[in-house]
C-alpha cells in the first residue's frame, strides 16, 4: 500500500463538494512557520477576518471527520475491473496469510487468470444503476449519518480496495480542517483481514505527512447491545412479512481460513457471539454457519452451503436467512445467499427459504451506528 502525499497547507477553502455542508472552521493562530513547517505563499485575502500577516499560509483546523470504510468493489462487473480489483484485495498480506513469493505467482498465474470471468458473472447478476450494492448502500450510510454530530463533525466514506481509497480521503479530510479523525470500519466483528487491514491502509497514509490528524478506530461492535437490538428489529420486521413461519433462522458470516483462528484471531468467537445474543434477543432458534470458503485449506465451520444442503434431513424445511456480519449488503449476501443458497436449499428438500436485508441504510441501522460513532467522539464534540 502507498502512502499519498501530505496534505496541503494550503488547501481550498470550499473543500470537496460531499463536504460542503459543512462550515469550515478556520483557526488560523498556529504558527505553522515557527513550528518548522514550509508552505506555499497564499494572498492576503486568503482568511478571511484573520488577524495573520499577509504571508501566512492559509489554515483550516478544528473539525472533526468521520470516515466509514467497507471492503469495496470493483468499478464495473465487467471481467477486465474485477480482474484489478481482486489483483488488488487478494494481494494483500492480511487476507491471503501464505509469503508473497510463494502467493503472488499464484495469484497473477492461476487465479487472476480464471476467477474475474465467474466473479464478473455474479456481480453482473446484483449490480444496479447506483452501482455495486455494497458502494451504494456505503455511500447512503455516509449521506445518512452527515449532519448528526453538528456542525464541526464532516462524515465521509472510503472502500479499503478498489475506488475512493482511504489515504485519500483521509487527505480529503484533512484537506477539509480535520484534525481529528474517527475511521469506522463497517465489520461488527473484528478480524485481521478487515479491521486490522483498515487501521494499516490507515496508519500506512499517514505516515508520510508532517501534520497528522489525531486517530481513533470504532472498536468491533459484535455484542453492543444497540447493534443487537437492531439485528432483532430488522429481523422481526422481515419475518413480519413472510408468508411463512420459518422452522429456524441461519445466520450466515463471511468464512475465514480455520489457522486465523488458531492463531488468535477473534472473529470466530464474535460472530459466534452476536448469533448467540441475537438468539436470545429474538427468542428464536439460530444457527451460525460461515460462507464464501476461498481456496483448498479448511475455513470455519459449520459451512453455510454445507449446512442448507443438510437442514431438510433434519426436517427444517422452512428457513429465514439473515448475516449479521455484513453491514451492507453486497455480492457475498445478495448472490451467494440469497440467490445461490436458496437454490441450494429448495434442492436440498426445502420448501420455504428468505432472505433478509442487512441492516444497510434502513433507520434503525443508521440510527444504531449514529450511537456507536457518537460514544467515539466523546470528548471531540
Ligand atoms: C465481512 C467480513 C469479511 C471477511 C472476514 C472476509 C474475509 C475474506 N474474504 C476473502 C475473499 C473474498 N471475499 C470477496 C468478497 C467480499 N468479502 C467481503 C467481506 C469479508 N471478507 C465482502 C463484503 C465482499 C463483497 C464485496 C462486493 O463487492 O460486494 C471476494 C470477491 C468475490 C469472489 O471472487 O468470490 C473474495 C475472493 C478471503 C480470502 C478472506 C479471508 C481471509
Ligand atoms: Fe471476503
Ligand atoms: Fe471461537
Amino acid at each position: 500500500m502507498s502512502a499519498t502525499a501530505p496534505p496541503s497547507l494550503a488547501p481550498s477553502l470550499l473543500g470537496r463538494a460531499d463536504m460542503a455542508d459543512a462550515d469550515p472552521v478556520l483557526r488560523p493562530e498556529v504558527p505553522l512557520a515557527a513550528a518548522g513547517m514550509t508552505a506555499p505563499a497564499v494572498g492576503p485575502a486568503a482568511i478571511p477576518g484573520s488577524a495573520l500577516p499577509p504571508e501566512h499560509p492559509q489554515v483550516q483546523v478544528g473539525r472533526v471527520g468521520v470516515l466509514l470504510v467497507n471492503l469495496g468493489s470493483p468499478d464495473s462487473a465487467e471481467p477486465g475491473d474485477v480482474k484489478r480489483f481482486l489483483g488488488e484485495f487478494l494481494s494483500d498480506p492480511r487476507v491471503i496469510e501464505i509469503p508473497q513469493v510463494i502467493w503472488q505467482p499464484i495469484l497473477r498465474l492461476l487465479v487472476l487468470n480464471l476467477r474475474p470471468r465467474t466473479t464478473a458473472q455474479n456481480y453482473a447478476k446484483i449490480w444496479t444503476p447506483e452501482g455495486s450494492p455494497i458502494t451504494a448502500i456505503t455511500r447512503g450510510q455516509a449521506e445518512a449519518l452527515k449532519g448528526r454530530f453538528g456542525p464541526k463533525v464532516v462524515v465521509d466514506w472510503a472502500m479499503r480496495y478498489g475506488t475512493r481509497s482511504i489515504p485519500e480521503q483521509l487527505k480529503a479530510l484533512m484537506d477539509a480542517g480535520c484534525d481529528r479523525i474517527l475511521t469506522v470500519p463497517l465489520y461488527p466483528q473484528y478480524s485481521s483481514a478487515t479491521n486490522g487491514t483498515v487501521v494499516d491502509a490507515a496508519n500506512g497514509a499517514l505516515a508520510g505527512w508532517r501534520w497528522q490528524p489525531t486517530m481513533r478506530t470504532l472498536p468491533p461492535y459484535y455484542d453492543n447491545p444497540d447493534h443487537i437490538a437492531a439485528l432483532a428489529a430488522s429481523v422481526r420486521e422481515g419475518l413480519a412479512g413472510l408468508d411463512f413461519t420459518p422452522d429456524l433462522i441461519v445466520t450466515s458470516f463471511h468464512g475465514m481460513p480455520q489457522r486465523t483462528l488458531d492463531k488468535g484471531d477473534p472473529y470466530h468467537c464474535q460472530c459466534r457471539k452476536t448469533g448467540r445474543l441475537l438468539a436470545e434477543e429474538l427468542g428464536l432458534p439460530v444457527r451460525v454457519t460461515f460462507q464464501s470458503r476461498f481456496g483448498r485449506a479448511e475455513w470455519l465451520k459449520p459451512y453455510t452451503d454445507a449446512t442448507l444442503e443438510g437442514l431438510a434431513g433434519e426436517g427444517i424445511r422452512k428457513i429465514a436467512v439473515v448475516c449479521p456480519g455484513f453491514a451492507a449488503d453486497c455480492l457475498e449476501t445478495l448472490e451467494e445467499v440469497a440467490m445461490e443458497g436458496r437454490e441450494t436449499f429448495m434442492e436440498h428438500g426445502g420448501t420455504h427459504f428468505a432472505y433478509l436485508p442487512c441492516l444497510n441504510t434502513s433507520e434503525t441501522g443508521i440510527a444504531m451506528l449514529e450511537r456507536l460513532i457518537a460514544r467515539e467522539l466523546a470528548g471531540w464534540v
